[in-house]
């Protein structure tokens, strides 16, 4: 199987959006980073987006909420018709109930640990979860540099979630190119992340192209 591509709208074109979106048919998700200048210094965009990019997208919706008060806004989020909607460990009230509230909807729940948070909490809910992102940059900003001092929390995940049998997606976000998809991968990512690889440069090659170039270095996973 190859690699899931997430590719970030936050290097695309917010102005051309819908053109963007379009550009990267190829994906196999589309990454809507929602951040409220709160839980992250950055503002991008809320609820009323998301749904029109729910309305015009052929790809499924990989929601990642970087924002305050999970417990609140997360379902409305999976309201719009979200594939996934993924919370942030650090800003979760009553994470199981969160949980429940956003499969409730029909959308898949994840959450999202930050470069410096534990990860052996989130271990013991793996039956809560459909995924688990591994932040490998300080959330808040595309075209970080890869933080591989994550990569031993991402190899206990893959640990955990193979000893336990359920098909929870392990997930990386923040620094991804050719070459640090490898490492992610070797440590068990099955999804990925990309901003700035795939939509970070107007000449060369085109977003489909980049994200082909992904696969190929990441190579199959099991
Ligand atoms: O969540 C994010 C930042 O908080 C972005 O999704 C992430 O950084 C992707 O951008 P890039 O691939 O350029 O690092």
């Amino acid at each position: 199987m190859s690699v899931r591509i997430s590719p970030s709208i936050l290097s695309a074109d917010f102005v051309n959006l819908e053109r963007d979106l379009g550009r990267i048919s190829d994906a196999d998700l589309v990454h809507v980073d929602v951040m409220d200048n709160h839980f992250v210094p950055n503002l991008t965009l809320g609820l009323p987006i998301v749904q029109r990019i729910q309305e015009v997208s052929a790809l499924p919706l990989d929601v990642h909420l970087m924002i305050d008060d999970p417990d609140t806004w997360a379902p409305k989020y999976a309201e719009t018709g979200a594939f996934s909607v993924t919370f942030s460990a650090e800003a979760a009230a009553d994470p199981k109930k969160l949980a429940r509230d956003i499969r409730s909807t029909g959308s898949r729940v994840a959450v999202a640990v930050k470069p410096g948070t534990a990860i052996e909490p989130w271990l013991d809910m793996l039956d809560d979860l459909d995924m688990i992102l591994v932040m490998t940059v300080e959330p808040g900003f595309g075209g970080q540099s890869f933080i591989e001092a994550a990569m031993p929390k991402l190899a206990a995940a893959r640990r955990a979630v193979d000893a336990s049998g359920l098909d929870v997606w392990l997930e990386v976000d923040g620094g991804i190119n050719e070459q640090t998809i490898v490492t992610a991968v070797r440590n068990g990512a099955d999804t990925l992340v990309a901003g700035s690889a795939v939509y970070g440069k107007a000449d060369g090659p085109t977003p489909n192209e980049r994200i082909a170039a992904l696969r190929r270095a990441a190579g199959p996973v099991a």
